[in-house]
């Protein structure tokens, strides 16, 4: 019997972030992967050349054919390119109850283009966060959801409580862009925990916010809790990055390499 998890986001031509990296992860950590895309783009290791947003009747219909015939025990969201599209997914999960949401609240990619609009943000905070169960904002993405700046570990707290306040039931700021160890908090509304590993001195980290969003997805999708799910997302993420390597004249891409994990025990 395979757990199945849905990724509802953009689709990256270079295979190293978006619905592909999510697929990947997907695969590796033995979940079943679906997908509803939201936005194709153009992109390669170098950066974003085009994006063509699809439109909402679509989105919409891509996830009604998945729950209307699949059972989905997890959904990891992620480019959402305009409010019109969030409004359109966020109603599509309320009206199939979909359970384990992960929000990545994917705003700007590494290459720096515009993943989000900045008027979306708006409609992120009313409409999805209030519905995920997990959401794992970086740095920046803190910085705008909250309207404050977030550059160490005792702004990211004061961020999650604030990103909580807005109806999220677990956030995870994501201190991967920080100086020192790669540390992440967790906040359930009333404890606080870390997930740090030393940081791992490399270029190739494109995709890393999807890679270890889409990981967490597959542990709750295979019936871990939450802290469970972050924890192996972090065993995951740590290696894929390790492992990560020069495609392209680039950022190169994360890697998804199932052989080692297996290996390593971790599915
Ligand atoms: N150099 C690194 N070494 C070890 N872990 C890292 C490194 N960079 C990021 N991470 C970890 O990778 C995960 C993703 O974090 P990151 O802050 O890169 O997300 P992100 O900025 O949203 O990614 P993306 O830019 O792909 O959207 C986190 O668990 C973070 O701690
Ligand atoms: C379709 C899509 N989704 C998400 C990202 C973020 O990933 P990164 O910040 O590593 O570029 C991306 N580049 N492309």
């Amino acid at each position: 019997m395979w757990n199945t998890a849905l990724t509802i986001a953009g689709s990256d031509s270079s295979g190293g972030a978006g619905i592909q990296a999510d697929l990947k992860s997907f695969a590796a950590l033995g979940v079943f992967g679906m997908s509803a895309i939201t936005a194709i783009t153009a992109q390669n290791t170098c950066g974003v050349t085009g994006i063509r947003e699809l439109d909402t009747e679509i989105i919409n219909d891509q996830i009604d054919a998945v729950f209307s015939d699949i059972r989905v025990d997890a959904v990891k969201i992620g480019m959402l390119s305009n409010s019109e599209i969030i409004k359109t997914v966020t109603a599509a999960l309320v009206r199939h109850k979909a359970r384990n949401i992960v929000l990545d609240t994917v705003m700007v990619a590494k290459s720096g283009s515009q993943l989000l609009k900045k008027d979306a943000i708006a409609a992120l905070k009313k409409h999805l966060i209030p519905q995920a169960l997990v959401v794992t904002p970086n740095l920046y993405e803190a910085s705008e959801l909250v309207g404050f700046e977030v550059n160490n570990q005792a702004d990211m707290k004061k961020a999650a409580a604030v990103i909580k306040e807005m109806g999220a039931q677990y956030i995870v700021v994501k201190g991967g862009h920080l100086p020192g160890s790669a540390c992440d908090l967790l906040y359930d509304g009333n404890k606080f925990s870390s997930f740090a590993n030393e940081r791992i001195d490399s270029v190739h980290t494109h995709g890393t916010g999807c890679t270890f969003s889409s990981a967490i997805a597959a542990g709750l999708a295979k019936g871990l809790s939450v802290e469970a799910a972050v924890a192996e997302a972090k065993r995951y993420i740590t290696m894929a990055i390790t492992h990560g390597f020069a495609l392209g004249k680039g950022i190169g891409p994360t890697h998804h390499f199932y052989e080692l994990y297996h290996r390593a025990g971790l599915y």
